[in-house]
């Protein structure tokens, strides 16, 4: 899909998003860019809203309670989310979400019809290039999701993602239950993503794969932003440091 940025080369806009669940703020009052072909980091300790949000902006399963979002020049958050996916926003999840008794492939075709609203043969090309570029073992391709490694089970859902053709994808701590090796792998796959034209915005608690791959990093906390900004810096930012102490460690 050709991305159509904003003049000031964003092709996300978030303006005021809010979403409550009864007296909780979740998110609350969040506003940021994403702008074409950036890799853009979420960091923040658990609860922080950082799921929310991506559940916001893709409206998987709801949409905000307030605010505006932009994708593309176009107003979103009114939208069902088959038709945010099809324009071009496409998320992953921190659980697993294939098909466990399909086979890899199987899951790439679905992930080509759902999110890239693809038909037969060009569903099938499209996942054939996406588990390529994710660099998944051809001769694992026909075994059941439910057979396969962590780290595969990474690539397929990644590969299903990709296999839609979006302009941007959201994903949603890919690392979790990933060992060093296969984290420093995983950095290489979203950075070879990202130079196949998808802009990236990553949540991760592992701040090593956020600092080598993230141009610039937006850190929550009880829902607010709390600092944004060259990813050195703000985890340097006294108030990040503060706010991760007692929760949970920055994990380097
Ligand atoms: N559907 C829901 N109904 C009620 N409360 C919810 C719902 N979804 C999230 N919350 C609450 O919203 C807050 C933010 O949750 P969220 O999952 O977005 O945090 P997070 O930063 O992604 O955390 P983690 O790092 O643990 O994944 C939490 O207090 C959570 O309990």
């Amino acid at each position: 899909m050709n991305a159509s940025p904003d003049q000031n080369g964003a092709l996300l806009q978030a303006r005021n998003v809010t979403r409550r669940f009864g007296e909780l703020v979740a998110v609350n009052d969040v506003s940021f860019d994403v702008l074409k072909g950036e890799i853009f980091g979420i960091a923040g300790p658990n609860g922080s809203g950082k799921s929310t949000l991506f559940n916001i902006l893709t409206g998987i399963p709801f949409g905000p309670s307030a605010g505006r979002i932009i994708f593309m020049g176009e107003e979103i958050q009114r939208l069902p989310a088959y038709r945010i996916s099809q324009a071009g926003l496409v998320r992953t999840f921190q659980k697993d979400a294939e098909f466990p008794t399909m086979t890899a492939r199987e899951n790439v075709v679905c992930g080509a019809v759902y999110c890239g609203g693809l038909r037969r043969d060009a569903a099938q090309a499209a996942a054939d290039d996406a588990l390529d570029a994710v660099g998944f073992d051809k001769r694992r391709q026909s075994l059941p999701a439910m057979d396969l490694s962590v780290y595969e089970r990474k690539q397929l859902m990644i590969a299903s993602a990709v296999a839609g053709s979006p302009a941007m994808l959201l994903l949603d701590e890919p690392a979790a239950g990933l060992t060093k090796p296969e984290i420093k792998e995983l950095g290489d796959l979203v950075l070879s993503i990202r130079d196949r034209g998808v802009t990236i915005v990553l949540i991760e608690h592992v701040l090593t794969l956020l600092l080598k791959v993230s141009e610039r990093l937006m850190v929550l906390n009880q829902g607010a932003v709390l600092a944004h900004g060259d990813p050195h810096e703000v985890v340097r930012d006294q108030r990040v440091v503060e706010a991760y102490l007692g929760k949970r460690e920055l994990v380097l």
